[in-house]
């Protein structure tokens, strides 16, 4: 298992012009080596992030990009909740990602088929591989610890045959979804966590630090040989008391 980095920044602010450039640098890492780059995108607060600082970023070149859903709501995509939604009007407009390489969900569909439906076209892009292998998978935590649509005490945190699984009784509004499955997720190159704001600071010292810590979603997220960031402001912080990484500003990481 490859070490953890946890990096605090003083606030949202400052974390974001790094997560854009940690996308970057990972993108040309990936399209040098393989000719595309693979990325999975959550909802949540890192829609609104994303879609400020990536384009921000100069001579920033999408067309090799393939891009996928850690977890959507079954939601049409019109919905306000439809994470694929919110990236298509926020993000998706600004960047050159083709059409054709934005896996998403058809939402029309029953849970349970939409999630085999997803999991057909992650095959596709992964041939060969047992598991999707994804370069980067950007993943948020909520207040409860749970992340994608894996939630504390849910069955799912268990599945180990599937690669993308559906629930129907989310906790978090609106019940149905799809979601990768840990294994997936732990099989990521590089896996970063973004977790921002006061509300977040006690859970994030139980995932980091508790002896508790498995029981929360997020710290099940361990990727076997990947990378794994844990990106955080100062408020979230609030409580840490491990050794954080604390960057200057311009920081690469
Ligand atoms: O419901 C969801 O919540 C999590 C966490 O969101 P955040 O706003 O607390 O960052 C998100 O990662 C996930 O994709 C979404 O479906």
């Amino acid at each position: 298992m490859a070490a953890r980095r946890v990096v605090v920044f003083p606030s949202s602010a400052e974390l974001g012009p790094v997560l854009a450039e940690l996308v970057s640098s990972r993108a040309g890492k990936a399209i040098a080596s393989r000719g595309r780059f693979t990325l999975g995108l959550s909802g949540g607060s890192l829609v609104s992030m994303l879609s400020k600082e990536l384009p921000a970023l100069p001579n920033l070149d999408c067309s090799k990009w393939v891009v996928g859903f850690c977890d959507e709501r079954l939601v049409p995509s019109n919905d306000p909740e439809s994470t694929y939604g919110l990236y298509k009007n926020q993000l998706f407009t600004k960047i050159n990602i083709p059409e054709t390489a934005i896996l998403s969900i058809d939402s029309s569909l029953p849970v349970n088929e939409c999630a085999e439906d997803y999991a057909r076209q992650l095959k596709e892009v992964f041939p060969g591989n047992d598991k999707p292998v994804f370069d980067v998978l950007l993943l948020g935590m909520g207040p409860d610890g749970h992340t994608c649509s894996l939630f504390p005490g849910h069955p799912l945190l268990e599945e180990t045959a599937r690669i993308v699984a559906p629930i129907s009784d989310s906790p978090k509004p609106p019940p149905q979804r799809v979601t990768m499955t840990l294994p997936v997720v732990n099989s990521a190159r590089c896996v970063v966590f973004v977790s921002t704001g006061g509300s977040k600071a006690p859970v994030l010292k139980e995932v980091l630090e508790g002896r508790e810590g498995p029981a929360f979603p997020a710290a099940r997220v361990l990727p076997t040989e990947g990378e794994l960031f844990w990106l955080i402001d100062g408020p979230a912080a609030a409580d840490l008391t491990i050794t954080v990484e604390r960057p200057g500003s311009g920081a690469r990481l």
